[in-house]
């Protein structure tokens, strides 16, 4: 296969793009978020207004000396970027970089009384109580009577469509109308998954989670039916170790969604019920590799990662950012093959994004051809189009 270049990394420098929207307006408003959120003591309030300052108009400012994981963001390149404009390194970085320092700022890694309390978990339960959750919750009484192969499609795509309800993404005024209408799906190598994933296949399925809430509901139910349905003997639900870019999924938030479903009525309860079960009996694992809030692509996964991935059937990675960093956050050109940018991933890699950032890859040529020609580059920001794109 032919070797494409790499592409330029994406920086957030340039006044006007989607990521330097990022960092000049959806960070000081997910700064302005959290501090509503809670009843911050002063020196949060303080360690909240320095890290406005540094991120809007300051420079990288490294970790403090007794940090936990000083010595694991120095392996990531803090040292690289230390004193360096927060625009002027790859965006990536600075947006991970970021959480990070929220976090240290109010108090999350201790020590302290503040230590593991999660700031953005206030918008998160609200997003799961809310009555949106409840009407895709009832619908499963819907879905319970259609052959198990029309259930598992509808499920694969309220995973898909999940990643639309992403709580950072609705902060700015860069990203685009959640709601808007007309979604599409830009490429659909469903049937590619499936073949990976036939009824009765067992193995084991890696699923990397996104977002809480809205998104990890339907990752949840989609699990619960492979694993019901032998797709799948075994699961791993990869999440993240702390929180991260507002709505990403930590191990408290998979609790919260399981006992979710199971105090729903319905459909829905069974489905918790069968996650619960599958928690008991080592089918279904939750892991918090410190990895996948490192703020790097997946072709510098550490060994014990690769090794996990490699021995699944296929891994399954949801939404934006993990597409980003799977693919590389580079200026590709869209039909870049998904083959040359994956090659690196240690084993068969599906990718379910709605599209929310710049990044795309693996595009036919027709299909590039005629997002483009109506000259509105939005479909890559906006959110209304997605993917399910597969390497076997
Ligand atoms: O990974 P997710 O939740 O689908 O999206 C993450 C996201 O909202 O955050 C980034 C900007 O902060 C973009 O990559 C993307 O729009």
């Amino acid at each position: 296969m032919p070797e494409t270049p790499p592409a330029p990394v994406i920086l957030g420098n340039e006044p006007g793009s989607f990521p330097h929207g990022v960092l000049a307006e959806r960070h000081p408003a997910v700064i302005a978020q959290v501090r509503e959120a809670f009843p911050w003591e002063p020196a949060q309030h303080r360690a909240l207004d320095a890290l406005l300052e540094s991120c809007t108009e300051g420079v990288i400012e490294p970790l403090p000396a007794d940090a936990p994981d000083r010595e694991r963001w120095t392996g990531w390149g803090m040292d690289t970027y230390a004193g360096r404009s927060w625009f002027d390194v790859p965006w990536l970085w600075s947006e991970s970089y970021f959480y990070r320092l929220l976090l240290q700022a109010v108090g999350y890694f201790g020590p302290g009384a503040w230590q593991g309390i999660d700031p953005f978990r206030p918008a998160k339960l609200a997003e799961l109580d809310s009555p949106e959750t409840d009407e895709e919750l009832a619908a499963l009484d819907d879905l319970a009577g259609l052959p198990a192969g029309e259930q598992a499609r509808a499920l694969l795509h309220g995973s898909l469509w999940g990643n639309r309800a992403d709580l950072g993404f609705r902060l700015s005024a860069t990203g685009g109308d959640t709601r808007a209408a007309a979604p599409g799906l830009v490429a659909d190598d469903s049937e590619a998954l499936w073949s990976l994933l036939p009824p009765a296949g067992g193995g084991t399925l890696c699923l990397v989670a996104d977002n809480a809430g809205r998104e990890l509901v339907p990752d949840l139910l989609l699990v619960a039916h492979l694993l019901a349905h032998g797709h799948a003997e075994r699961a791993v639900l990869h999440v993240k170790p702390h929180p991260y870019y507002v709505s990403d999924a930590t191990t408290a938030d998979v609790v919260d969604a399981v006992r979710r479903l199971t105090g729903a009525g319905g459909a829905a309860a069974a489905y918790g019920r069968r996650l619960w079960d599958a928690l008991a009996r080592g089918r279904l694992t939750v892991r918090a590799h410190p990895f996948f809030c490192a703020p790097l692509p997946y072709a510098d996964m550490p060994g014990d990662l690769r090794a996990e991935c490699a021995a699944a059937t296929v891994t399954v990675v949801k939404g934006d950012l993990n597409y980003r960093r799977l693919v590389g956050d580079r200026w590709w050109p869209p039909t870049t093959p998904l083959a040359e940018v994956t090659a690196h991933f240690p084993g068969p890699v599906a990718a379910l994004r709605t599209l929310k950032s710049d990044v795309v890859t693996g595009l036919d040529a027709g299909t590039e051809a005629a997002l483009t020609a109506a000259g509105d580059q939005r479909w890559r920001t906006s959110g209304t189009h997605a993917l399910i794109q597969v390497r076997t």
